[in-house]
């Protein structure tokens, strides 16, 4: 049997009966026209907010049409040249949804109607950019005085009285199935008339309880709609259906990107603990975490429908990596977008610790002067020992150079040293040289108390000591000890074996009112610079992968960078890494005599990442034996 292809038209005489304010727009025109109409009049704002009252009441059947239509228009106080300025406005408020889809109302042209107690002047130019007839769209007519302001509309059109749109159904008589789809009472009405087969409940833009409480269907976006009646699309499958998590507070970006794409996305301030996070991550398929949430097997073991994770953060650390390979989801983070933030607050912090300045500001806060230089160095000259020379390292060197430190840095890996720094061979080595020790490691396992008592027994007396990295690698009473001692005469603590969860726990820790300790909330990265790269680059990275299956940049997948998808179907196969699956899935397309237009493979140790691109029209069959062959992890298809 041959697919049904997505692109072919609907069934003969099913009429499309689509409503224009909050539905094919975003917002309600007559809003909008007072925006502008009233600019400069002292009581603009109270004005806006009568005539938005009156538009909802209108909209939720509360009051008639006409009574709606002769208020507003009243208080509106517009004239034939404020139209141009609405029209530009309402372009650019097209429904995301229905800009997305055009390609329906193209080719559904001759069964597409918009139908709307709003007026011509600006819906005609509005829904014909998307390729809607001029002759399908039926609306009211604004009427003016001989200056040309607006003072009414036309009393004979059927739309400018209440129960309009049923009339302007039963004169159009259409001879086949109709869909009305609208947010308002008034599109449910035609329904309730018995002129239309089902009323679908638009929400993209507003949801009216009444309304939805009426409607055979709540469609979220038109692709919603699309989908429920087999429909060409651009979503191969709605996102209003998938549903994003994004805790710890990340950037408000990050939900707009979402949100503008249409997904159903759900927020939380704070982390989850592992119960919370269970329970939350059954039903969604992107989850998006900063440094605090663990996402554990048994997280991991519970997200059935989890595809993709963003960390929104550089650390991945909390994340159980291999687990989310095996079950073949995508993890990805924003590896420098917050490593500059980190390391201008080093340098702050190594200078305020040098110079002893928070027990100065303390002491003065307590009302003692105490002007003296004993303790109290420049940082020019001094041996800065980084621990850690990855991004946040390097940079931190280069920087430090300019302040005329002199650099000395140990990695696990061999690294190229930039400027004048120097290499140490050993952790111990650079431990016994530096005058200021800060760790920039990341947070595997393995580094566990990588810094503990026998470590600070290397360091030099009176050394400066920084963790800006991750809490456990520092043996916290180790650190206290150091403090206590004299060994460590400063030191800056950003990061915690423990954290709070939110802003309301509180923060407990031995390392509390220690001297000339600054101890800072795991802020190191959070500036609004850095929280809102993060917030467009990893919501990037998720979409890329949702929409076009492309790995690149991710932490535990094979990196694949894709060509957009263009006139054919996507394949995407994730499978355990073993021998012979790009065989037998070549296997099923020969047997289908499938014309491959592209095909990629990716593997790492632990899985494979097939993509095969075919035109549009196959066997469904090729996709069910696809989805069977023995080691698949998961299968997905885009289109
Ligand atoms: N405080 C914050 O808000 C904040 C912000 C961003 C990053 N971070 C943390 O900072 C750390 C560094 O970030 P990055 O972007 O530079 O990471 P990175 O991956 O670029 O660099 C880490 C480096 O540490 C090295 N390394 C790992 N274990 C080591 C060990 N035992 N001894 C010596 N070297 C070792 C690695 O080889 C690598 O070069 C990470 O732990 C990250 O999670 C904290
Ligand atoms: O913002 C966070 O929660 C973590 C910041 C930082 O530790 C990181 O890994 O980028």
């Amino acid at each position: 049997m041959i697919t049904q292809s997505p692109t072919l038209g609907p069934a003969e005489q099913t009429f499309y009966i689509i409503d224009f304010d909050s539905t094919f727009t975003k917002v309600e025109a007559l809003d909008v026209l007072g925006e502008i109409s009233l600019i400069g009049r002292p009581d603009r704002n109270d004005v806006l907010d009568q005539i938005k009252a009156i538009t909802d009441r209108g909209m939720s059947g509360e009051i008639g049409l006409a009574d709606s239509l002769a208020l507003r228009l009243k208080l509106l106080n517009a004239h034939r040249d404020h139209l141009p300025a609405l029209i530009e406005t309402l372009m650019g408020k097209i429904s995301d949804s229905f800009q997305r889809n055009q390609a329906f109302i193209t080719e559904n042209a001759d069964h597409i109607y918009v139908v709307s107690s709003g007026f011509q002047e600006f819906i005609v130019p509005i829904v014909t950019s998307l390729g809607v007839k001029e002759s399908h769209v039926f609306a009211n007519t604004f009427t003016y005085d001989e200056t040309g302001n607006i003072v009414g509309c036309d009393l004979e059109n059927p739309l400018a009285s209440d129960g309009g749109k049923v009339k302007l159904m039963r004169n159009l008589n259409l001879d086949g199935d109709v869909y009305v789809i609208g947010d308002g009472y008034t599109d449910y009405e035609i329904r309730e008339a018995g002129l239309a087969n089902k009323f679908y409940a638009f929400t993209e833009n507003v949801a009216r309880i009444k309304v939805m409480e009426k409607a055979d269907h709540i469609t979220p976006s038109l692709d919603e709609f699309l989908f429920d009646n087999k429909l060409s699309r651009s979503q191969s499958y709605p996102k209003s259906r998938i549903k994003v998590l994004l805790l710890e507070n990340v950037h408000p970006i990050a939900v707009q990107l979402f949100e503008q794409e249409g997904f159903n996305v759900e927020i939380h301030k704070g982390a989850l603990d592992e119960d919370e996070l269970i329970e939350a991550i059954r039903d969604v398929s992107i989850l998006g975490i900063r440094s605090k949430t663990m996402v554990t097997r048994r997280v991991l073991e519970n997200a059935n429908k989890l595809m993709t994770i963003g960390a929104f953060c550089i650390g991945t650390n909390q994340i159980d990596l291999s687990t989310c390979t095996e079950r073949g989801i995508a993890v990805f983070n924003a590896p420098y977008s917050n490593t500059r933030s980190v390391v201008e607050l080093a340098i702050g912090e190594i200078i305020m610790l040098i110079r002893g300045i928070v027990p100065k500001s303390n002491s003065m806060h307590r009302g003692e002067w105490d002007k003296s230089a004993k303790n109290s160095y420049e940082v020019r000259g001094k041996k800065l020992g980084l621990v850690g020379y990855g991004n946040i390292g390097t940079q931190l060197s280069v920087v430090a150079e300019a302040l005329g430190m002199e650099v000395y840095f140990y990695d696990a890996v061999d690294k190229l040293a930039l400027g004048n720094a120097r290499k140490c061979k050993s952790l111990d080595e650079l431990l016994a040289i530096a005058d200021i020790i800060s760790l920039h490691t990341d947070g595997r396992k393995e580094n566990k108390n990588l810094i503990s008592y026998r470590e600070f027994g290397l360091m030099k007396n009176g050394v400066i000591f920084l963790n800006l990295s991750r809490g456990h690698i520092v043996d916290i009473p180790a650190l206290v000890d150091a403090i206590e001692r004299g060994k460590v005469i400063g030191a800056g603590i950003d990061v915690f074996p423990q954290e709070p969860k939110t802003n309301s726990e509180e923060f407990i820790s031995t390392l509390r009112n220690l001297p000339n300790v600054i101890l800072t909330p795991h802020i190191g990265g959070s500036t609004e610079e850095a929280q809102a790269n993060i917030g467009q680059f990893v919501p990037g990275k998720l979409l890329e992968y949702i929409n076009n299956g492309s790995t690149y940049g991710s932490v535990n997948f094979p990196e694949l960078q894709l060509p957009l998808l263009k006139d054919s179907h996507r394949l995407l196969h994730i499978h355990t890494n073993v021998p012979g699956i790009l065989a037998r899935m070549n296997n099923i397309f020969a047997s289908y005599e499938i014309n491959i237009q592209g095909q990629y493979l990716k593997t790492n140790e632990q899985i494979g990442y097939v993509i095969t691109d075919i035109a549009k029209e196959y066997a469904d069959a090729v996709v069910s034996e696809l989805r069977v062959i023995d080691n698949t992890i998961k299968f997905r298809l885009l289109y």
